[in-house]
């Protein structure tokens, strides 16, 4: 049932240039999928077990820290980087926080290169050997495997297959791993689930991890369908940048982790998400091409993707607004 909507989709046939009908089949598949659901699962993505079994390592020995220890790198504006305890972020008009603390590993600084001063740069847990080359190892990886779901995006959308290459080459991507942990009672609000239901703020997501129970997406008929994917795949999600810069022929998608039954209450749960943005200063601004008699251009004020990103990060409690 849920294969039907989140389909699995062998990126080999996309990478495989080789085979046009394999290649066009894929960007068929895909782009057919984002316009219904918003969500595929992507297999034989070539990101090697031990990359992921290094990060997953690294992360669950830093959430074993002490709160103390975590709360000395909880520093920077808007979480930006380094760690989000318990109790911050909530889904956009929601009260109730999410039960989950997480970490960020945002881009790392090249020496020299005029974007390098935009971003704030990173800080890694000095108790944990091996974290930072670990999850920048993953990020540099799943970056990759998003440029060519990108590409596969671009095709689907009648735009040259390398149009978000000078849009993206820099951009704003955030690793996050996140610890859901076991569900005790009295913990949060009682409205509180592991992640209420939210629609992701940038281009496209990268999530490790979706073959643990609790991640569910709103289909278009109203209802809750969980995702169960096999675990090797990597589940690679619409978000609502690219929903915007498609004038809502891609869909961003409304998803929530859930709080399992027993047995899996009990236990911790990981993930993995990998935020893929543009460049800062990206203009997001209607494709021509998707702007029709049918289907009005929604969104007639462009606005660049950092301006985009604060607006969102103030409405779901990252970031205070300025007064
Ligand atoms: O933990 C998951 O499986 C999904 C998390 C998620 O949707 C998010 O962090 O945006
Ligand atoms: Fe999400």
């Amino acid at each position: 049932m849920s294969t039907e909507l989140v389909p699995i989709l062998d990126i080999r046939r996309f990478d495989r240039s080789d085979d046009p009908r394999e290649r066009a089949g894929f960007v068929r598949e895909l782009n057919h999928a984002y316009r219904e659901i918003g969500f595929v699962a992507v297999s034989h993505h070539g990101i090697p077990d031990p990359v992921i079994a290094d990060s997953y390592r690294a992360i669950k020995a830093f959430f074993e820290l002490p709160l103390a220890a975590k709360m000395a790198y909880n520093v920077g504006k808007g979480g930006a980087r380094g760690y989000t305890p318990f109790g911050v972020e909530h889904a956009k008009d929601s009260p109730a926080v999410d039960l989950k603390e997480f970490w960020h590993v945002g881009r790392e600084h090249v020496p020299g290169a005029a974007w390098t001063a935009h971003y704030p740069p990173n800080i890694w847990p000095t108790e944990i050997p091996g974290f930072r080359e670990a999850t920048w190892e993953l990020y540099r990886q799943l970056e990759h495997l998003g440029d060519r779901v990108l590409r596969a995006v671009a095709l689907g959308l009648d735009l040259d297959e390398h149009y978000f290459a000078d849009k993206t080459d820099h951009g704003n991507s955030i690793l996050r791993p996140i610890h859901y942990p076991p569900l005790e009672p009295g913990r949060g609000d009682p409205g509180s689930v592991r992640s209420g239901q939210h629609e992701d703020i940038n281009l496209i997501t990268l999530l490790i991890g979706s073959g643990e129970p609790g991640l569910e997406v709103l289909s278009r008929s109203g209802r809750w369908v969980p995702v169960t994917t096999i675990p090797e795949a990597i589940v690679v999600n619409v978000g609502d940048m690219l929903q915007r810069l498609t004038n809502d022929v891609l869909r961003s998608t409304t998803h929530r982790v859930v709080n399992p039954p027993s047995p899996y209450a009990e236990v911790p749960r990981y993930s993995i998400p990998f935020f893929l943005h543009p460049n800062s200063e990206f203009l997001i601004e209607s494709l021509p091409s998707c702007v029709t008699p049918d289907n009005p251009n929604h969104y007639p004020e462009p606005i660049t993707a950092d301006q985009y990103l604060t607006q969102r990060l103030i409405e779901i409690g990252l970031l205070k607004p300025q007064m």
